[in-house]
């Protein structure tokens, strides 16, 4: 294991990243994420419950069989085949330690470090446990009978003498403990903080480059917070890597938290509308644009059905959803049916609903879009997708304005409000007999046009404004802005997936590329670019891309595989096989 480090450091490859984790879970994510190896260090499941890693340094139980309770429940199962270091408490008394090695050996460990450390204790304490034997020299005992045994030795220091001491039996690999990572600066103290513990790390680091051995050098703890911090430091200090415990287990968890309560948080100040477009969400000022509103805004007061056609991705169903919010019927339910999704055989008890046992499968009586929509207004998508007998049936509904559900008998009285989308003119449709004409009438009191971006070019720049903040707000990243360059690309481009398409180039440059001004380094309108069909797109991107793309959005994988413009599961295919075609 420490050659394969050891290569990846002479090889001048990515940092060595060890993950010390308090849970199965935490385990996990970092297997996915590409950790190079797992710690366990009884301070994770300290920190699992709620406390700081310090805990795990007081006398509330065994360390030893704390740590093994972590491996045995949460790690090892879980490693994967990643490298596993486990902690060893030197000092405990009833520990008889060629038997504790060979354990762990036994049941898959790969490594042991000192941990809980002595280092840690300063003072009159300090002196008397090294009076007694209990201090740094049982740890330096402990990392020479794992190298004899074959175990990979991983040093935690907290001090320069503490190191020279463990230089004396030539361990493998140092975790320089740069002091406890703190949960919050004071305003200003940050940036100081953090310059003096890279200070602190290079004095270290000069001892231990001095060493014959070429000992690995790993940093942990201290005021590196996030991914930031980490770079200043790798561009400041010359270790190999870092090992971290809260680091990787509290941000993530902080983040989902805050991000979950100010969420719910905005709930109560924007009141039940939340899910549908609010007026000013809906961006554009071009003449198209504008007629579109003044269409929308005209038709929605009126209870009658309306069609609205468009290519894909244009806003249509934006449009279905902002006519429902300004009519009378925007306290009730907004429901949208894909019509296209639909197998023919099931769309029926989807539009309609099923009593139980109505046909085979039918084991729970299930309620239908139109019953769910009732008093509100119902978005069939895809309309044109609809099979002739669904077209017949559909039309029934409309005319008796009741619905009778798929094996029931009791006609249930309707009160819905249908806008019908479609990206095919459904005039035409009809004209060439694919669509009844009788119901195309009874849907299409009017017909909202919504245009296709290359004809309201006017609105791309307010456009890629409104979704650099979008995007930057999701990625919780600072504020971007594209260079002229990209804005003359985006301007050129014919935008067959309509606004879809842009906010997804936006999204995908933002998750890209580095820095806070967009280039559009990976948009090529000219070859196809965002154009090429999904399949061509998979195959153009590589495997870096991918490993890029998951860095900047947070490991998160649907957000990758969207700004990538391919599917989770080419993602999670394309990681697996290793493919960089
Ligand atoms: N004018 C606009 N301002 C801001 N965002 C928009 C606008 N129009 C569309 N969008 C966004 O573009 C995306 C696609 O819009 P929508 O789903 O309404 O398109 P659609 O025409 O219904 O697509 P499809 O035909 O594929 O169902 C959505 O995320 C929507 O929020």
């Amino acid at each position: 294991m420490v050659k394969r480090l050891a290569r990846q450091r002479d090889g001048n490859a990515s940092p060595i990243v060890a993950v010390s984790a308090g849970t199965g879970q935490i385990s996990q994510y970092a297997v996915d994420a590409g950790a190079d190896l797992l710690l366990a260090l009884n301070a994770g499941l300290y920190r699992s419950v709620g406390c700081g890693s310090l805990a795990s340094m007081l006398a509330y139980g065994n360390a030893n069989e704390q740590t093994e309770d972590l491996l045995r429940r949460h790690i090892l199962p879980n490693a994967c085949g990643l490298p596993v270091v486990a902690g060893v408490m030197a000092s405990d008394p009833a520990i008889d330690l060629d038997r504790q090695l060979d354990h762990l050996r036994a049941i898959g460990v790969q490594g042991v470090t000192n941990w809980p450390t002595a280092g840690f204790i300063d003072g009159q304490i300090r002196l008397a446990l090294e009076e007694e034997g209990l201090g740094i020299a049982s740890e330096v005992e402990l990392l020479r009978r794992a190298g004899e045994k074959g175990l990979a030795t991983f040093a935690f220091v907290l001090s320069e003498t503490d190191l020279q001491r463990f230089a004396e039996v030539e361990v493998d690999a140092y975790i320089v403990n740069a002091g406890l990572t703190p949960v919050r600066f004071a305003l200003g103290d940050r940036r100081d903080a953090l310059q003096s513990a890279i200070g602190y790390i290079n004095e270290m680091i000069e001892v231990l480059r001095a060493l014959p051995s070429r000992p690995l050098c790993l940093v942990y703890g201290g005021p590196f917070t996030d991914v930031d911090d980490f770079s200043a430091l790798f561009q400041q200090a010359r270790i190999d890597g870092i090992a971290g415990g809260s680091v990787f287990e509290r941000l993530p968890v902080q983040a989902i938290t805050s991000n979950f309560v100010r969420r719910c948080k905005a709930l109560r100040a924007t009141g039940p509308d939340l899910e549908h477009p609010k007026r000013h969400e809906i961006v554009g000022r071009s003449d198209a644009c504008r007629e579109m509103m003044a269409t929308i805004e005209r038709v929605a007061p009126f209870d009658v059905n309306v069609v609205i056609e468009g290519e894909t991705g244009v806003g249509k169903e934006m449009a279905a959803a902002l006519i429902h919010q300004i009519s009378p019927r925007s306290k009730q339910a907004f429901i949208t049916l894909n019509c296209g999704a639909i197998p023919a055989g099931l769309l029926e008890s989807e539009l309609f609903g099923h009593e139980r046992g109505s046909f085979t499968g039918a084991d729970r009586r299930r309620i239908g879009k139109f019953e769910l929509a009732n008093r509100g207004t119902l978005l069939l998508d895809e309309i044109a997708d609809l099979s002739p007998a669904a077209q017949v049936a559909l039309l029934r509904v409309l005319q008796q304005r009741e619905v009778v559900r798929v094996g029931g008998d009791n006609p249930i009285p309707l009160n819905v409000r249908v806008i019908a989308a479609t990206n095919q003119s459904l005039a035409r449709l009809v004209q060439e007999g694919k669509f009844r004409s009788d119901l195309y009438y009874r849907l299409s009191t009017v017909t909202l046009a919504v245009p296709p971006l290359r004809e309201r070019t006017d609105d791309i720049p307010d456009l890629v404004s409104a979704f650099l903040r979008k995007t930057a707000a999701e990625l919780g990243i600072p504020a971007l802005s594209i260079d002229e360059r990209f804005e003359r690309k985006l301007a050129r481009h014919s935008w067959p997936g309509n606004i879809r398409e842009l906010m997804q180039v936006i999204a995908r440059a933002a998750i890209l590329e580095d820095g806070p001004v967009l280039r559009g380094v990976h948009f090529h309108p000219d070859s196809g670019g965002a154009e090429l069909s999904p399949i061509a797109n998979a195959r153009r991107v590589s495997v870096r891309d991918i490993e890029v793309a998951l860095e900047r959005a947070n490991g998160n994988k649907s957000v990758a595989a969207a700004a990538l413009g391919i599917s989770r599961k080419t993602l999670y295919a394309k990681l697996t096989r290793g493919d960089g075609a």
